[in-house]
C-alpha cells in the first residue's frame, strides 16, 4: 500500500534518514519506533509532503507521491495527524469535523454560505455524517463545545474524528498517546483497533512501548536514521540488536 523506497534526508550536515526502506501493508497497524533523533517525524514529514527528501521514493498504491502536500494527499486516500493536535480553535467540536466533509461535498462552502435549497440538504447530511465521527471516536456529548475548551486528551479524539471524515485509506499518526493519561490511552487503543477494523491502515509514531506492543500488527525500528529491524512484536522483543539500541534503555 505504501512504500518507502531508499528514504534519505540530509539537512546541513545531519544524515536524518540514511536509505530507508520498508513496506506498508494494507489493512494493518504499522508501528515505527526507535530512539529520540531516529529520525521518525522526518521520515513522517516526507511521507506527508512537508520534507522532500534529498534521494529515494514514496510510493503510494502504486504511484510515486514525493513531494505532494498534505492536503493533496487527503483527496487520493491518506491523511494525518500531527503530534501538537491542529484544530480551529473558534469552531464548535462538530464544525471542525464538518470543515473536512464540506471540502469533500459537492455543493462546497460557497453554496452552503447562500443556503441554496440543495445545499441545505446537502448541509443536514454532512452536520449528521460529522455527528457520526464524533460518535465513532466517543465525543458526539461534546459536539456544540468550541474546540479551544476541549480537554487535551478529546482535542486528539476529535483529531483523529476529522482525519477519518476524510474517509482515508491510509491514516499516519505521529505519536497520538502522547499527552493521554493511561484510562485515555487504553481507549486509544480500541479506537485505532477500530479503525484499523473499518478497512483503514494505520501508521503510527509512538514513545508508547505498551501501547505499541499491544496494538501494533508490524513494527519498524529506526536507530540513527536506518532501518534497524522489522517484524512482529514478538519478534521486535526479541531482537538482541533492537534490545541493545533501544528497549534495552528502559531496564
Ligand atoms: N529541519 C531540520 N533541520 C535540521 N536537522 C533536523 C531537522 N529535523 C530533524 N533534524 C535532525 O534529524 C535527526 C532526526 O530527527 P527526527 O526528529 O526525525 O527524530 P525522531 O526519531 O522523530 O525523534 P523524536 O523521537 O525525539 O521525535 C535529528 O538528528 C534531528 O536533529
Amino acid at each position: 500500500m505504501l512504500e518507502l523506497q531508499g528514504i534519505t534526508q540530509i539537512f546541513g550536515g545531519v544524515t536524518a534518514l540514511n536509505d530507508v526502506s520498508f513496506s506498508i501493508h494494507a489493512d494493518q497497524i504499522t508501528g515505527v519506533i526507535g530512539p529520540n533523533g531516529a529520525g521518525k517525524t522526518t521520515l513522517f514529514n516526507i511521507v506527508t509532503g512537508i520534507y522532500q527528501q534529498t534521494r529515494g521514493q514514496v510510493i503510494f498504491e502504486g504511484s510515486d507521491i514525493s513531494g505532494i502536500p498534505v492536503e493533496r494527499l487527503a483527496a487520493k486516500g491518506m491523511v494525518r495527524t500531527f503530534q501538537n493536535i491542529e484544530l480551529f480553535g473558534q469552531m464548535t467540536v462538530l464544525e471542525n469535523v464538518m470543515v473536512g466533509l464540506h471540502s469533500k461535498s459537492k455543493s462546497g462552502l460557497f453554496a452552503c454560505s447562500f443556503k441554496a435549497p440543495w445545499a441545505i440538504t446537502e448541509e443536514r447530511r454532512i452536520r449528521e455524517e460529522a455527528h457520526e465521527w464524533l460518535r465513532f471516536v466517543g465525543i458526539e456529548q461534546l459536539a456544540d463545545v468550541q474546540a479551544s475548551n476541549l480537554p487535551f486528551g478529546k482535542g486528539r479524539m476529535l483529531e483523529i474524528a476529522r482525519a477519518m471524515a476524510c474517509k482515508p485509506r491510509l491514516i499516519l499518526m505521529d505519536e497520538p498517546a502522547a499527552g493521554l493519561n493511561s484510562q485515555e490511552t487504553v481507549g486509544l487503543a480500541e479506537l485505532i483497533r477500530k479503525i484499523r477494523d473499518l478497512g483503514v491502515t494505520v501508521v503510527l509514531v509512538e514513545h508508547d512501548m505498551e501501547l505499541v506492543m499491544d496494538i501494533c500488527d508490524r513494527i519498524v525500528v529506526l536507530n540513527l536514521g536506518q532501518k534497524l529491524a522489522e517484524g512482529t512484536p514478538r519478534e521486535i522483543q526479541d531482537n538482541p540488536e533492537v534490545i541493545a539500541a533501544y528497549l534495552g534503555d528502559d531496564e
